[in-house]
């Protein structure tokens, strides 16, 4: 999907909601364990449950590899399911890749060939060359890490190396690599009062922002620092919504969380 089509999705439906479908076992409703594939049918009741209320799905890889084969082909269906029913519908791959060229290749075709997903989101540490290979990718996005959530954050991306914070080197250098138009970037929803410094070097790149809901980032100050004149953001919520109720009315609750977001982001696109 380009850009432009994300965008127009965006003000059909008033929302620049990304449902995170990081599916626990553990979590989800206990009827469920007796199907064949659980986590496609939870996946699949929530996207019947939600796919008008928002724009885009990222399945966390984690919560499939770990599930081994049975994982893998969950994220598989997830991902047909998605391209087949409701083309109009972002995807992002929550992989955080990266490595040399050639390996960054294979992990490319897999997300992009494999498994046809809109995007997928790389680790920047290994630079440009482990980058570039997923810019390759025609219609296709790479996500960056820039600012993460996690309190980890301040271990390396704040700190100044030369004068300058790494996350601001990483936004920096990231625009002079080979098809940098094709890049996002994730800045965390708990990071919010760096966005204006952010929007300062990237005012153009759509921003995958996780950790509203149970992160306690706020939705209103990413928007107020974060959102530009082509919206910009993809706000992630994935326990959130996806857990409001552990009962046979999981999807349903799923959807009115997801609603009183999407009512959030029309309020905050209309005014
Ligand atoms: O900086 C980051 C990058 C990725 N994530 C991922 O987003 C979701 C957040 O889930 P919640 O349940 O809404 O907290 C999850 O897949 C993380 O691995 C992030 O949180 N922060």
């Amino acid at each position: 999907m380009t850009t432009n089509q994300l965008v127009t999705e965006i003000r059909k439906k008033n929302s620049f909601l990304c449902i995170g479908l990081d599916v626990d076992l553990n979590k989800i409703p206990k009827h469920l364990l007796k199907e064949d594939d659980p986590i496609f049918a939870f996946n699949k009741a929530i996207i019947d449950a939600t796919n008008h209320l928002c724009v885009a799905y990222k399945p966390n890889t984690a919560f499939y590899e770990a599930y081994g084969i049975k994982g893998w082909q969950a994220l598989e269906k997830t991902i047909n399911y998605l391209n087949e029913n409701h083309p109009e519908i972002y995807t992002i791959a929550d992989a955080k890749r990266g490595d040399i060229g050639n390996t960054s290749t294979m992990y490319a075709k897999a997300f992009f060939e494999d498994l046809a997903f809109d995007s997928v989101t790389v680790a920047p540490y290994m630079g440009k060359d482990s980058v570039e290979p997923f810019l390759a990718f025609k219609n296709k996005h790479t996500i960056l890490l820039a600012l993460t959530s996690n309190q980890g954050a301040f271990d390396f991306q704040t700190k100044e190396i030369e004068g300058k914070e790494v996350y601001k080197q990483v936004l920096e250098t990231s625009k002079s690599w080979k098809n940098s138009e094709k890049l996002m970037y994730v800045v965390g929803a708990t990071k919010a009062e760096y966005l204006a410094d952010i929007r300062t070097i990237i005012p153009d790149s759509f921003l995958l922002v996780p950790g509203v809901g149970a992160q306690g980032g706020s939705l209103q100050d990413v928007c107020k620092f974060g959102m530009n004149s082509q919206i910009g953001l993809l706000i992630n919520s994935s326990r959130g919504i996806i857990y409001a109720s552990s009962n046979e009315d999981f999807a349903q609750a799923a959807a009115s969380k997801a609603e009183e977001l999407q009512k959030e982001m029309q309020t905050i696109l209309t005014k």
